[in-house]
């Protein structure tokens, strides 16, 4: 074994433990009468929804089936992307992020500060535009453009086409949602017009000391909803509601993981929680997975929806733009930075802010 790197270190409390908890029950759930059913079949579709709002309400994330995304798109796709992490490091570094645009390559991400043992590939959809900085008096935005990866040829096509798979499941998801929410199924939809959403290819190599570093460390995904896909090495290890344990989530092939984010746990005043998660690496395997993160807008104030709040239900955060958000917590994984990142939690109203700040660790 080589020289550990101490930058990829965990401290102690965060570190994996040597016997890991096979998660078992988690909610799977069929998407078939919103795809399958060329006639809407109402009492199926009522009966989706409930599903959905306990599977949120309960574990903060779930496996769907029968989700339209055809397995072959995701074939080539997993193809592509390592084919793409196969090549040299000099190679990959033709397409690296830098300090102002972060789209691209890059292998020096930090969660809560500690390096993660990972490489990793962001593609925005449409180029969108965020703030230049996360500053809130600069007005000043600037569009966010993908770079295309020489090799393989065919990388960005076949990203173009999985995303629009991809945004089809996460609008259909966040309509099941409010409806779930006792909202109307389109409520959230006006917030997505010019989305800042992406998809994420980690490569999780394999890592000569998987005791002391993670892949990914712990943490809570902020945007709207995240639709992940895994590859056949186990890994993805998430916090029990019921118990707050960490447990590990056996991967499968065609199910995709849906994950409540920051921005829903808002909207709905805490009503659907996001919930903390991180990823495991091992010695001989090399681990991928993708993520697609539902994002809204870049100046889509984020606030708990007036709906849902009421005299014994005020409103637990203040409001934020999500755009200023971003730009900020996407700056603290790229640099090291004195203090811990940006979080909801940071938005919690004056009047729960003590309370908060004993519960979140
Ligand atoms: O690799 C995994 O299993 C999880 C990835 C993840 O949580 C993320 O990229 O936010
Ligand atoms: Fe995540």
């Amino acid at each position: 074994m080589g020289e550990v790197d101490p930058t990829f270190v965990q401290e102690l409390e965060h570190r994996p433990k040597l016997s890991l908890i096979e998660a078992k029950g988690i909610p799977e759930i069929d998407l078939s009468p919103i795809f399958h059913n060329e006639v809407p079949n109402p009492s199926a579709i009522e009966s989706l929804v409930k599903e959905i709002g306990s599977a949120c309400k309960a574990w903060g994330f779930f496996k769907v089936t029968n989700h339209g995304v055809p397995l072959s798109l995701r074939q080539r796709l997993d193809e592509a992307a390592r084919l793409f992490f196969a090549q040299s490091l000099e190679e990959k570094k033709k397409v690296a992020r830098d300090e102002i645009i972060p789209t691209g390559y890059y292998d020096t991400e930090l969660t809560k500060n500690v390096r993660d043992m990972k490489e990793v590939f962001d593609f925005y959809t449409n180029d969108p535009f965020f703030p230049l900085t996360p500053h809130e008096n600069d007005d000043r935005v600037i569009q966010w453009c993908n770079p295309t990866p020489p090799y393989p040829s065919n990388f960005r096509v076949i990203i173009e086409e999985y995303i629009e798979e991809m945004e089809k499941l996460a609008r259909k998801l966040l309509e099941l949602i409010a409806l779930s929410l006792g909202l109307e199924a389109k409520r959230f939809e006006e917030f997505f017009k010019y989305q800042t959403s992406f998809i994420r290819f980690n490569y999780y190599p394999p890592c000569p000391y998987p005791h002391l570093a993670l892949g990914l460390g712990r943490h809570k995904d902020a945007g709207a909803l995240t639709i992940l896909t895994l590859n056949e090495v186990e890994g993805l290890e998430v916090k029990r509601k019921t118990d707050q344990q960490r447990v590990l989530v056996k991967p499968t092939r065609d199910p995709y993981i849906i994950n409540i984010g920051g921005i829903i746990q808002v909207w709905s005043n805490d009503a659907n929680e996001s919930v903390e998660h991180r990823a495991l690496v091992n010695k001989e395997k090399e681990r991928f997975s993708i993520p697609f993160f539902f994002n809204p807008g870049y100046d889509i104030e984020i606030k708990p929806l007036e709906e849902l709040i009421n005299e014994q239900n005020p409103s637990k955060y203040k409001p934020y733009k999500w755009g200023k958000f971003y730009v900020h917590r996407t700056n603290s994984n790229f640099k090291k930075q004195e203090e811990e990142n940006l979080q909801i939690y940071h938005y919690i109203s004056y009047l729960r802010e003590r309370y908060f700040n004993k519960c979140m660790t």
